[in-house]
């Protein structure tokens, strides 16, 4: 067998991150309660959670920057507190507003954090894929985004398997955050990418596999599954002529879970439905006979299917 498949295996088989029965207090503040999950192959991994919901709590823990009150922590199989040096040797975290060091230029801070790991690095290539700033500027002259870049590229020049990045986009322009996706994109293919973010889109756009929490762990699965489940289907659907919409509800009210008319107009109307097919060619028979112009599926966003998740955890979790 090809050497370099075997290493490939085996370098894949490493990473890996655990979080068994997490639990961290501050006082009185329950901040996470019993978290447990586990990643351990390459992909793009979402933490959400609302304000609070104890994701930089969770991050923090997993950088050994704070102790939990109770549970454990493991990446690559080391205990990040009993086995900090081997767990995060190949670990990289954004966590909060780390910024390089001031007065050394950005090819010595990102030669300097390469150094740490005993890693060569390639600063001039880093340069363009990420857009960085002159080389020889001091990095206390830099701008937000561009001290943020900086940073990334010293983290990237450390080559770890496993990188936590909670909120990178946060507060960049729109340049600077594209730059990013498109870096998360490529190292999703390889590495374990555990990322944060309270923009959705971005969130579906880069993530394949979801974990939500709201001081409890809510939601872990794939991203589709999360869609599916929590996203009834809708049908939007125009017919020739001006419709009641109780000619509507008088034909499928037995089918429709919702029926809603577009704004602005009497022949447009959106029909929600479990997401059955049976009951979509049901709704769409019956309805031939109001006369349809066309039709759509209407598709949902992970945005959608993440509050109607959190609407029906509200009404079943006493959070006091
Ligand atoms: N050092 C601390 N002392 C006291 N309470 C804390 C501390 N750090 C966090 N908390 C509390 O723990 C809870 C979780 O906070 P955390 O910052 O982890 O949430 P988050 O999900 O990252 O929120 P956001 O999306 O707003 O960044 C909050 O109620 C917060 O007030």
């Amino acid at each position: 067998m090809d050497k370099s498949f075997n290493i490939s295996i085996f370098y894949i088989y490493l990473m890996s991150i655990e979080v068994s029965n997490l639990v961290k207090t501050f006082g009185k503040v329950v901040a996470l309660e019993d978290i447990s999950f586990k990643i351990s192959s390459p992909g793009c991994y979402g933490i959400l959670g609302p304000n609070g919901a104890g994701k930089t709590t969770l991050f923090k823990i997993m950088s050994t920057l704070i102790k939990p009150t109770n549970g454990s922590v493991r990446i690559n199989d080391y205990d990040v507190f009993k086995d900090r040096e081997k767990a995060l040797k190949n670990t990289a975290f954004l966590v909060g507003t780390p910024e390089p060091y001031d007065y050394l230029t950005v090819k010595e801070f990102i030669e300097f954090a390469a150094k740490l790991r005993g890693k060569k690095v390639d600063v001039k290539s880093l340069k363009e894929e990420l857009d960085l700033p002159d080389l020889r500027s001091r990095c206390g002259v830099l701008s937000k985004g561009q001290k943020r870049r900086v940073y990334l590229a010293a983290l990237l020049a450390q080559d770890p398997q496993i990188l936590v990045l909670d909120e990178p986009t946060d507060g960049l322009d729109p340049i600077e955050i594209y730059v990013i996706k498109n870096i998360i994109k490529k190292l999703k293919k390889e590495k374990i990418v555990v990322f944060s973010s309270h923009i959705l889109s971005e969130v579906q756009e880069l993530c394949d596999y979801i974990i939500i929490i709201k001081r409890r762990l809510l939601w872990q699965g794939s991203k589709e599954k999360l869609m599916r489940m929590f996203s009834p289907k809708s049908l939007r659907i125009e017919f020739l002529y001006p419709i009641f919409i109780e000619e509507i509800k008088n034909l499928i009210g037995d089918i429709s879970t919702n029926i809603e008319q577009v704004e602005d107009s009497n022949r447009t109307f959106i029909v929600h439905y479990s997401g059955n097919d049976n009951d979509r060619q049901k709704i769409l028979e019956r309805l031939i006979k109001l006369g349809i112009r066309s039709f759509t599926d209407n598709t949902s966003t992970l945005e959608e299917s993440y509050i109607r998740l959190l609407e029906r955890f509200d009404k079943v979790i006493n959070y006091d």
